[in-house]
């Protein structure tokens, strides 16, 4: 038998008395792609922190990486020539510095003794590395001037550089995020190079569907603990990865048909919205209608949600119901609020959550006013309605007095849509919502969002997935440079919207 790549054993976290991970084991081969997965809170990151050596492991953990013992404890800074490298979700790109700076930080080649950094040799090794992988890319060029492909292939050649051919493992964590979805096949066709010549390559992902495509075995975790470990991608499908994620059977309904809505009157307007690469959007959603917005890249997508709640400066105009027209040029989210307008942004930390404050402090903070009396804020009331929040998401640990920060991203983000859904809104806005979220937290999310249309919520989805767009929209505007070009209505199917997204329909040009 070959010696694996990386082998952990008996690796195990406890925070302030609670083990998160408990003597957790994972195997990995050569040249394979292994894929760990499992619901939000149940792990993953902790055994990606605790082999990165960003956490302590607690006593007794062993790292191997071909066969060398790399910890526990492990070193971060020695990680790179031991032969372990990591991807992590954003991808970690300076868009101001060149491509040869982003790829060479911290392993310059100098100069005899001056010490001096030798751009020539840097630049040579990044066109080797570039070369490897198939991509043009020149070393001087800009990072923020390169699409996303590119800025993809530069984060794998900052991994991948001075591995000996062959050995070691890549670690992707939640990498495919930061990937727009035109360019996942690229993004899939750098792994197979990297795995062909022997390297392994471990991938977090919460896209069953992708575990399934790109990866040889999985790893499951729940609750802190490994429920399976290396099992062949061959033997699963769709249905039985989710049984092993959630220990039970689960998935997307068709929300559409299975909570009816009935369209009322009302809702929000949205008149000539523009700013960034948003050209001019116009629409109307009747409360008791979820409408999708999608795009490519290059759309806008990714700022219209902000724009239509006042997040962002931009253009434009809403109206809620028969309420006066909000008009933006400036940014202007206490108007929209007022208006009844609740906003899930994507990004939790700068917008959406105080994670110094507990689960509790979030969820009520936008209700005080409202709930509680001017003399008294009430106790009562904060404790059921949060307890309730956390039971409807299934929030893990379910720990009001918790602090926000101490939650997995996905548990973070079922907070998020509990502080927002609390106070009935006449407009909810949710940007890419199941972003980070596990197969189970998915399906309660969007039953969420069209349950708040049900209950009478003119609710808009600004979002790429196309499963969930196609599961809980009764409508779908298709964005392209920043217009709405296409407009889809139900019945449809995710392939519907794919199609209409990221290939032009015969005839248009
Ligand atoms: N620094 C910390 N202090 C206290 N608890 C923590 C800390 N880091 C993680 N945890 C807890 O450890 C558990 C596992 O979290 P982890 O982030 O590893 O989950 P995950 O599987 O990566 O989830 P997700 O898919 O949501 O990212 C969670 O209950 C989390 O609240």
């Amino acid at each position: 038998m070959s010696t694996p790549r990386l082998e952990v054993r008996n690796l195990s976290a406890t925070f302030t008395g609670v083990t998160v991970l408990d003597n957790a084991y994972l195997t990995l081969e050569p040249g394979e792609v292994h894929a760990l997965v499992g619901q939000n809170g149940s792990g993953k990151s902790t055994l990606i922190k605790l082999i990165s050596g960003v956490y302590k492991a607690d006593h007794g953990g062993e790292v191997y990486v071909d066969g060398q013992r790399i910890g526990t404890p492990v070193h971060p800074s020695s990680l790179h020539s031991q032969g372990l490298a990591f991807v992590h979700q954003d991808l970690g790109l300076v868009p101001d510095l060149t491509v040869r700076e982003n790829v060479r930080v911290g392993r310059h080649a100098t100069r005899g003794f001056t010490r001096l950094i030798d751009k020539k040799k840097d630049a040579e090794a990044v066109r080797k590395t570039m070369e490897f992988l198939g991509v043009d890319i020149k070393p001087e060029t800009k990072v923020g001037a390169l699409v996303p492909s590119e800025r993809v292939a530069v984060a794998i050649a900052r991994a991948l550089q001075e591995r000996v051919p062959g050995s070691g493992v890549i670690v992707f964590d939640e990498s495919s995020r930061a990937i727009p979805p035109d360019a996942l096949d690229e993004f899939y066709g750098h792994i197979k190079s990297i795995t062909a010549q022997g390297t392994a390559v471990l991938i977090v992902s919460h896209n069953l569907r992708e575990v399934l495509k790109i990866s040889d075995r999985v790893t499951a975790l729940r609750n802190g603990k490994v429920v399976e470990m290396g099992v062949p991608t061959s033997s699963l499908d769709e249905a039985s990865i989710t049984r092993l994620v959630l220990g039970r059977d689960g998935g997307l309904d068709d929300f559409v048909n299975t909570m009816p809505s009935e369209v009322r009157e009302g809702g929000i307007t949205i008149k000539n919205i523009g700013g960034g690469r948003i050209a001019g959007v116009n629409s109307h959603i009747s409360r008791g209608e979820v409408v999708g917005f999608t795009g490519n890249l290059d759309s806008g997508l990714s700022t219209l949600a902000p724009l239509i709640a006042g997040a962002i400066p931009g253009g434009g105009s809403i109206q809620v119901d028969d309420q006066p027209e909000i008009k933006f040029g400036k940014p202007n989210s206490a108007a929209t609020v007022k208006a009844g307008v609740a906003f899930i942004p994507q990004d939790r930390h700068g917008q959406g959550l105080a994670t110094e404050l507990t689960v509790q402090e979030n969820v009520t903070l936008p209700h005080l006013r409202s709930r509680g009396k001017p003399w008294w804020i009430g106790q009562k009331w904060q404790r059921e309605e949060t307890l309730s929040v956390l039971d409807a998401f299934n929030v893990t640990p379910a720990d009001r007095k918790a602090a926000v920060s101490t939650f997995s991203g996905g548990n973070q983000q079922k907070v998020l849509m509990g502080k927002w859904l609390l106070g009935g809104p006449a407009v909810l806005i949710l940007d890419d919502p199941t972003q980070a979220v596990d197969v189970g937290a998915r399906s309660s999310v969007l039953s969420s969002a069209r349950q708040a249309a049900v209950d009478g919520a003119a609710v808009i989805l600004c979002s790429s997935e196309v499963e969930d767009l196609a599961a809980v929209c009764d409508r779908v505007h298709v964005l392209e440079n920043g217009i709405v070009v296409r407009t889809l209505k139900q019945p449809l199917s995710a392939d519907d919207i794919l199609a209409a997204t990221y290939s032009k329909p015969k005839g248009t040009l």
